[in-house]
């Protein structure tokens, strides 16, 4: 009998092999490694649970494995990660999107309803892989789009992503500070801009310090510099009646309000929060002329 690894073993035995590194998502790790080296997908893993290994997957798996221990995220590895149910190509300079900043994309989608705006015109501030801009477009047919950012190589795979997903045709990339080089106007404005205090990031999980681009984390001495360009300038750029929505940091909500209320933007939408019960959008708008 040949003990070389089925998928059902090696998932196992990765799954293992994670915990004992306390790896917190040891099975969906494993589980998602095996089936990047087996091209299988959820329903494979289990119906071709059997099925053994050839020596290049297990080569493949293994160096996997190596970097995963090494403090790797898995969607680094991948080089892709889901967001919104979409894939995302990822690369070096762009953060991976968070679960979390699908609470931006639902608040902007409900704004978007209530105001009955037909073809809305959305600004992206800082769009890293695209995932706000594009999981927006995706759902919003009819809606065009900017995104923004200071990193080429973030727009490189932001502007792939568009392609991948069909939406070139509705979007605009554009590498500049924040919205230096915009005109507007926009009916919206999304952004999750860095707002991590300077002084944290050292603190921050290995996996986030070591492997997130550090201008997509650092939000300046008290995490705050980027939203005091944003919120002005988005004034500027915002259509009567349009919003501005932000991701924020865990406790930012009543600075970031008291920033846009000085900039006369009205914060009438309660902050939403992410799945562990943290504040994460705010939403501030601007009055009908
Ligand atoms: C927290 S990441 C968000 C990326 C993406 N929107 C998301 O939610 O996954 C912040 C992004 O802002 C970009 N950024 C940082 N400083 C910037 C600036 N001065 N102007 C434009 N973009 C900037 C970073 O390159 C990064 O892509």
């Amino acid at each position: 009998m040949s003990d070389a690894p089925t998928v059902a073993s090696a998932r196992r035995r990765l799954a293992r092999q994670f915990q004992d590194a306390a790896i917190e998502s040891a099975a969906l790790d494993a589980r998602l490694l095996v089936g990047e080296v087996t091209g299988l997908d959820l329903t494979g893993l289990i119906t071709q649970a059997d099925r053994v290994l050839t020596h290049q997957q297990i080569e493949r798996l293994q160096s996997f494995a190596a970097r995963r221990l090494g403090g790797e995220p898995v969607a680094r590895i991948l080089g892709m990660r889901e967001f919104w149910g979409l894939p995302f190509e990822l690369s070096a300079d762009t953060l991976v999107p968070r679960p979390d900043t699908e609470t931006v994309v639902e608040a902007t989608l409900a704004f978007l309803a209530e105001r009955g705006a037909a073809a809305p015109r959305i600004l992206d501030i800082g769009t890293g892989s695209g995932a706000i801009l594009l999981a927006l477009l995706y759902e919003r047919p009819d809606a065009v789009g900017v995104a923004t950012d200071i990193s080429l190589g973030a727009l490189r795979t932001a502007r792939c992503n568009a392609q991948r997903l069909g939406l070139a045709d509705r979007v605009c990339f554009v590498a500049c500070d924040y919205t230096a080089a915009l005109r507007g106007p926009f009916d919206l404005i999304v952004s999750n801009p860095p707002y991590i205090p300077g002084t944290e990031i050292a603190a921050l999980d290995r996996e986030v310090r070591e492997h997130d681009p550090r201008r997509a984390l650092d939000g300046g001495a008290d995490g705050l510099d980027a939203y005091r360009k944003i919120i002005p300038e988005s004034v500027r750029l915002l259509q009567p009646d349009g919003a501005l929505t932000v991701e924020i940091g865990q406790g930012q909500e009543a600075d970031v309000s008291a920033l846009m209320q000085a900039a006369g933007l009205t914060v009438s939408d309660p902050f939403r929060a992410d799945l562990s019960g943290i504040f994460r959008s705010v939403t501030g708008r601007l009055a009908v002329a």
